[in-house]
């Protein structure tokens, strides 16, 4: 099997700004990536390059065997989920939970018809996994943040992508709401046909054990990539981040401090 991703010597510019700068990066199948950047580094960039809505300026980009110039982005998009915290906000007004859930699998917000068996059965089978089975009935808008996001994750889920993008989704949640979310993808990861994930985040505990792999992204650049294990450690961090952090690990999670406090 080939690549899932595969992006070589790819540089975007847009004017006179320098987007993406040589980044080369492979995520082969069986492989969950962590993307971490700092604010502005190319993260949202480099997913919309994914997903095919911008085109590199240099370099090659194929996605799921697919290279680009050769392929309907439109059927390509539908082999890759996009969960976004920054989509999710009011778009579902009254719909119930199990209505959203199920209208990830006709590319369509609102859904009153064709709901067959078979896709409630679904949706029934993701929201369990993802622990919210209990808000079928309910109405998406008086969901948490938490809630909302693990059943946008369902949505995204039943149109069966391959690779399954979650763009720092534990934006906005308080400590306990961010561990059962995390507990959830952990508990993806472990059914069958999971889809590769791509996980951006801003913060190294996000990196659940199972993203197997962290590209380092800076100012465009791909910095570092490659085991997490390997990644995540106190003198490749402090190079990545331009000032001395110090690494601990708790529970195959690293957690990332600034000695002496935030003022050096
Ligand atoms: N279409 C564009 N044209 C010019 N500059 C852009 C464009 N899109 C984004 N930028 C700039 O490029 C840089 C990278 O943006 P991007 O959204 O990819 O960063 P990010 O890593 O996703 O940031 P954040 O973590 O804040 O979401 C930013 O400085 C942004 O202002």
């Amino acid at each position: 099997m080939g690549n899932v991703i595969q992006l070589q010597n790819v540089h975007w510019r847009n004017g006179s700004s320098h987007l993406l700068r040589d980044v080369s990066w492979q995520v082969k199948p069986g492989e969950h990536w962590a993307l971490l950047g700092l604010n502005g580094s190319g993260k949202t960039t480099l997913l919309k390059m994914i997903n095919g809505y911008i085109w590199p300026s240099e370099g090659t980009v194929s996605v799921l065997g697919h290279r680009f110039g050769e392929v309907d982005l439109r059927d390509l998009r539908k082999l890759i989920g996009w969960v976004s915290s920054s989509l999710q906000e009011q778009l579902y007004g009254t719909d119930k939970a199990q209505h959203v859930v199920i209208s990830g699998k006709y590319a369509t917000i609102g859904l009153y018809e064709r709901l067959s068996e078979e896709d409630l059965g679904q949706a029934e089978g993701l929201m369990k996994t993802l622990g919210c089975g209990h808000l079928w009935d309910r109405e998406f808008r008086t969901c948490s943040q938490g809630e909302k996001q693990k059943l946008l994750i369902a949505r995204a889920l039943m149109a069966q992508p391959r690779i399954l993008i979650l763009d720092e989704p534990c934006n906005g949640l308080d400590l306990f709401s961010r561990e059962k979310l995390l507990d959830s993808i952990e508990e993806l990861t472990l059914q069958e046909r999971t889809p590769t994930l791509i996980y951006v985040t801003h913060h190294t505990e996000e990196i659940l054990p199972v993203f197997s792999h962290t590209l380092l992204l800076r100012k465009g650049e791909a910095v570092e990539q490659g085991r997490t294990e390997k990644i995540m450690d106190g003198v490749t961090l402090s190079h990545f981040f331009e000032a001395p952090v110090v690494v601990e690990k708790h529970s195959g999670r690293s957690y990332v401090r600034i000695p002496g406090g935030r003022h050096h």
